[in-house]
């Protein structure tokens, strides 16, 4: 494909008008946005009327007067559609491990004759933390990690939850969430999904998929900023059955009655436990608002079109120099690509030096997220080119490459 063809299918995108809904540096191609998405433009003014007008001058009103004390609830109402979901299924709240940790707990207490927590041994390695946690908190329980392709053959009547990552973290690849959730209820057991790699790049529908319970995060592909709230997800087919073991003032019934006897909220409040993130949520929203007018079908599409595209320009480029380790059948595959090459590290070292922004993951692991509200397909080549030049050239053998920096 020619950079012309690149400009062609970037004149045809559908969603090339969201680009401008985000600041983006000029001279860089940020393909990150499964680690921290883009800032959206609005971020800035936004967050200083928060600040100045309902922080600064209307100060602990602004909790009524701002309704602070709804945002939980009404940002998670921009988020539903995202991910097919009911808004009073879903909460902004903590974080995506903390959320976690809140979901993994009420699932064990829903099927109190079953003690194993399901998950693969590839998770991501903070879920298998807050899982493994969970063992000293609810007596008997354990995780019990399994071979991706082991998992639905695992599901016993032992398993009280299915804990799964629908995007894997390194190379990409996509779980079937209709089926693991069929093969999960067939005995018994629920299922516990994390979004963090898939909300908001792709055609997610936990209702129509029949998921129970989600966590994700709020800084990736949702681009709510540096740290942002993370979201959680409680089907209405438990309804009642399930409680937050970590309750707190407000998830109470009435938090300002300041009752010694905790009472939950009716509904997916009761998931709260301490005071919510005001100026984080307020970003968050900036981010979810990106999403506006986009269906999810044609977020897809666009992630599916650079991705493919990124694949076929970087190994033409590249040939047997580096070695795809994500899957090459889209539809088994999220919205990053990974690459894996001798020096990962250093040519991605390079590559952000020559404004390619990805990352990387060991061991050999060159990452690139597809953002598809504000990557294009012109970036996707010039990013493929970058690639291709870096590695021919070896200008990646630098000392200052290869040198380890605490994020990567
Ligand atoms: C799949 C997955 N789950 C959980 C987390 C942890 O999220 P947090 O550190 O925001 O709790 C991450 C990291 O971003 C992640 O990629
Ligand atoms: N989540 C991150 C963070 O808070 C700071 C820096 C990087 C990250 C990440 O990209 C981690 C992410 N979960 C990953 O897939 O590696």
């Amino acid at each position: 494909m020619t950079f012309e063809d690149a400009k062609t299918r970037d004149a045809a995108d559908s969603l090339a008008h969201c680009r401008e809904r985000f600041r983006l540096p000029p001279g860089k191609i940020y393909l990150d946005g499964n680690s921290l998405g883009a800032m959206p433009a609005s971020v800035p003014d936004r967050m200083a009327e928060v600040i100045d007008c309902e922080w600064g001058d209307d100060l602990i009103e602004s909790w009524n007067k701002h309704d602070w004390m709804g945002a939980p609830e009404r940002v998670a109402g921009r988020l539903a559609p995202l991910v097919g979901a009911e808004p009073d299924e879903l909460l902004i709240t903590d974080s995506t491990s903390i959320n976690l940790f809140k979901l993994l707990g009420a699932a064990l207490a829903a099927r109190p004759k079953r003690s194993v927590i399901l998950s693969e041994e590839g998770n991501f390695p903070s879920d298998l933390y807050v899982a493994q946690g969970m063992e000293s908190f609810v007596r008997g329980s354990r995780l019990q990690t399994v071979p991706t392709d082991a998992i639905a053959a695992s599901i016993s009547d032992e398993t009280a939850v299915v804990m799964l990552t629908h995007i894997d973290y390194r190379g990409g690849g996509r779980h079937d969430m209709k089926a693991i959730n069929a093969a999960a209820h067939r005995a018994g057991a629920l299922t516990l999904w994390d979004l963090s790699h898939s909300a908001g790049a792709l055609a997610i529908d936990l209702d129509g998929d029949g998921c129970d319970l989600a966590v994700g995060c709020g800084y990736k592909y949702l681009n709510g900023g540096p740290g942002a709230p993370a979201f959680l997800f409680v089907a209405r087919h438990l309804g009642g059955e399930l409680s937050n073991p970590l309750p707190g003032w407000m998830g109470h019934a009435a938090p300002f009655a300041f009752d010694p006897e905790y009472r939950p909220c009716e509904g997916i409040g009761r998931f709260r436990t301490g005071t919510p993130s005001i100026l984080g949520i307020t970003a968050l929203e900036a981010g979810l608002a990106t999403f506006d007018g986009v269906f999810l079908t044609c977020l897809e599409a666009k992630s599916r079109s650079l991705s493919e595209l990124f694949i076929g320009e970087t190994e033409r480029r590249c040939g047997g120099q580096v070695r795809l380790a994500s899957p090459r059948e889209p539809e088994a595959r999220g919205s990053h690509v990974v690459f894996a090459h001798p020096h990962g590290y250093a040519v991605m070292r390079a590559l952000i030096e020559a404004g390619v922004v990805g990352d990387f993951r060991e061991p050999d692991l060159m990452r690139f997220g597809f953002a598809p509200l504000y990557n294009s397909h012109q970036d996707v080549w010039r990013a493929a080119e970058a690639i291709g030049r870096i590695i021919a050239s070896g200008e990646w053998d630098q000392p200052r490459f290869h040198e380890r920096r605490r994020v990567i």
